[in-house]
């Protein structure tokens, strides 16, 4: 059997990111194996508990997870965990890569009896993949066409039972009915700042690096309300620390999140484009997601999925039928005046 726990399985598909390899590896290194070690999402964490337990009394798979939520908050990691705490082995793989049913009917073909089957992105698996999914998930089985035109026939091949944990950072893409046949979607939400500081202080212990608990929450206020974002934050002050001397305290925190953009409430430089596109080009909106997204150079999905839930979440983003519109904390945050005259904005 395949150890669950592993982090580079060699079908692993990696989406291109500008991250490092060095990157990669620290984010594996620091991973939580299991839900007692996951921190927040409490109510996440106690779903999937029943369910794990329910299925493992019963002697069955548990069911299929579907993992939705912003990127870092831990879908791939609740995805491995599903499988550490279930004791079964893990297949990844993601939309991207199954880009036809034949794709898809190898790998469930593939599977033995009780594997947790991860496909990250799942949004974006082709449409016929998504269509054999749906009788896989259901009965376990899928129906392979042989030949075409008036002699294709269709064969059908029986699967070892399996759980889908699937992941996507856009639930609203999925179609319905792949919705529905999951068990259970968790949806996952950003971390509060007390949240983080443990997060960060779980990491700090790892890496043996000493961080007092100011200048923890100092970074947990100014990641984003994502894990990912206050790990990686802190590998820059160990950075800063490691090349300036003098520990990682609240002095190397505010030099390097400086040297590296981040502003006070941890908005980055992509965050504050968008915001000052919005407010300086189009008086504060509303504006469309693409002429958005082609003023700051960045693709509408990004922008959709990275850029706006945490803008909308701490209040200086509103979606609107008509666009998007900065609201007045933006303003303010930006440091601009708004025109007052008459304000259309006032209200939001
Ligand atoms: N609840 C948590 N507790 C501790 N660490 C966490 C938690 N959630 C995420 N992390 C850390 O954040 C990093 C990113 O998490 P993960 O890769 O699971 O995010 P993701 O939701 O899959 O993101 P993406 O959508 O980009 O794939 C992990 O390396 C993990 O160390
Ligand atoms: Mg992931």
């Amino acid at each position: 059997m395949t150890d669950p726990t592993r982090d580079d399985p060699a079908d692993l598909v990696i989406r291109p990111t500008p991250e490092s390899d060095a990157e990669l590896a620290f984010e594996g290194a620091l991973r939580p194996r299991t839900l007692a070690e996951f921190v927040g999402q409490s109510k996440v964490r106690g779903q999937l508990q029943l369910l794990l337990d329910a299925a493992a009394m019963q002697s069955r798979t548990p069911d299929h997870i579907l993992l939705a939520g912003p990127p870092g908050l831990g879908k791939t990691t609740l995805a491995m965990i599903v499988a550490h705490e279930s004791n079964r082995p893990l297949r990844m793989s993601s939309g991207p890569a199954i880009q036809h049913a034949g794709d898809l009917a190898a790998l469930l073909s593939s599977l033995v009896p009780g594997e947790v089957l991860f496909i990250d992105e799942i949004h974006r698996m082709a449409r016929s993949a998504e269509e054999m999914l749906y009788l896989a998930m259901e009965d376990f089985r899928i129906d392979i066409m042989v030949g075409k035109g008036a002699g294709a026939t269709s064969i059908p091949l029986d699967l070892a039972p399996f759980t889908l944990v699937g992941a996507t950072t856009r639930s609203g893409l999925l179609p319905n009915p792949l919705r529905d046949r999951f068990g259970f979607t968790a949806n996952l939400e950003f971390y509060d700042d007390v949240e983080l500081e443990e997060v960060l202080a779980r990491a700090a212990r790892l890496l043996a690096l000493d961080v007092p608990a100011d200048a923890r929450l100092e970074i947990a206020s100014r990641s984003r309300g994502t894990p990912r974002i206050a790990n990686r934050l802190l590998r820059r002050v160990r950075d800063y620390a490691i090349v300036r001397g003098g520990g990682a305290g609240m002095e190397a925190v505010h030099a390097a999140l400086e040297l590296y953009d981040v502003d006070p409430i941890g908005l980055d430089r992509l965050d504050r484009a968008v915001l000052e596109m919005i407010v300086t080009r189009f008086d504060g909106g509303p504006v469309g997601l693409n002429t958005l997204a082609v003023s700051v150079g960045e693709e509408a999905e990004t922008i959709e999925s990275v850029v706006e839930p945490f803008l909308v979440r701490i209040g200086m983003l509103t979606r609107t039928p008509r666009g998007r519109v900065a609201t007045r904390r933006a303003w303010d945050h930006l440091g601009v005046r708004r025109p007052d005259s008459g304000s259309l904005f006032d209200d939001v």
